[in-house]
């Protein structure tokens, strides 16, 4: 058996087409929606994602401003800087680049953003509102690549409903929120959230229907660790040079033989990366739509 590929470029394309009939109408009614991005430094990674945000926005029709702090910039220069863009009436959204440059508190950062321009869902307000929000009743936007995650598993029609979901990591952007989302009514499903002090890894994710690995550990996740016939989703990054070409590469979580088990598998790169830009923009349209409701 070879596992069916969750396209996320395929699917973020299908979801940015969706997104442009939108942003028309929004214009339409005067809204012009705008994302910004801050970034503090320049790792090479982080310059990647951000330009990438950009090209995803003027592919669709959102205006989009990059303000670009150096690395030497002060936690008062960066707390400047958001209160810029809360304050900016062309920007109706934005993004603090993570990881910032040691010596910042990221939390503390997060907190300063305006929840209503949050488009990554992660402002303790919208996360505070997808722990209230269980029948997922409250409007927030959601961090982007749990969103992406089950949007691209309801898009290949995957079932998720009552199924056994094991998630590999905690981390603030996708495991711990990804938890809270798999559990809401609707989605339904039994989530068990794993990290570098479980006991027997292989054994929880042997008994998952639905694994997404978020660790950034290379090639973790072993075709001896997976049901036959689960969902594999492959979220982890890391770079790495190759040896051979002399270049860097980017390595996933999860080892390529897993595609010999697997009922479905994300690549990486082109899985879930692609869906969790395409979900940045859908809050930002989500965004700039809640601002024209009563
Ligand atoms: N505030 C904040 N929000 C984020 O959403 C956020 C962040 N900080 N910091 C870093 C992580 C990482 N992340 C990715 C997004 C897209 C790809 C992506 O599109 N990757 C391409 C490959 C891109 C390449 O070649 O480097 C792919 O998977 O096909 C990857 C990673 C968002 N993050």
């Amino acid at each position: 058996m070879v596992a069916i590929t969750l396209d996320g470029v395929k699917t973020a394309s299908q979801i940015k087409s969706e997104l442009v009939d939108r942003i028309a109408a929004l214009r339409s009614h005067g809204v012009v929606p705008g994302l910004a991005t801050l970034l503090v430094g320049n790792d090479p990674g982080s310059e990647t994602y951000v330009a990438g945000k950009h090209r995803d926005c003027a592919e669709v029709g959102i205006e989009s401003l990059r303000i670009d702090l150096p690395g030497s910039a002060t936690s008062a220069d960066v707390r400047a800087a958001i209160k810029d863009l809360n304050a900016s009436r062309e920007v109706t959204g934005y993004i603090i680049q993570l990881p910032l440059p040691v010596g910042h508190n990221e939390n503390a950062m997060l907190e300063l953003i305006d929840p209503s321009k949050d488009a990554d869902g992660l402002h303790p307000t919208n996360l505070g509102r997808l722990v209230l929000g269980i029948e997922g009743e409250l409007r927030s936007p959601l961090p982007c690549t749990p969103a992406g995650i089950v949007e691209l598993l309801r898009r290949y029609d995957v079932p998720i409903v009552g199924r056994k979901v094991v998630v590999v990591g905690r981390g603030l952007t996708v495991g711990r929120p990804l938890g809270l989302l798999f559990t809401r009514k609707g989605l339904d499903a039994t989530v068990t959230l794993t990290h570098s002090r479980t006991v027997d890894l292989a054994g929880e994710v042997r008994r998952a229907d639905i694994v997404v690995a978020a660790v950034g550990v290379p090639h973790l996740i072993q075709a001896d660790w997976i049901k036959p016939g689960a969902a594999v989703l492959d979220v982890g990054i890391t770079r790495v040079h190759d040896k051979v070409t002399g270049k860097g590469r980017l390595t996933g979580d999860v080892s390529p033989d897993v595609a010999s088990v697997a009922g479905h598998l994300s690549p990486n790169p082109r899985g879930v990366g692609p869906m969790t830009r395409a979900m940045l923009l859908s809050n930002v349209v989500k965004a700039a739509e809640e601002s024209l409701l009563p």
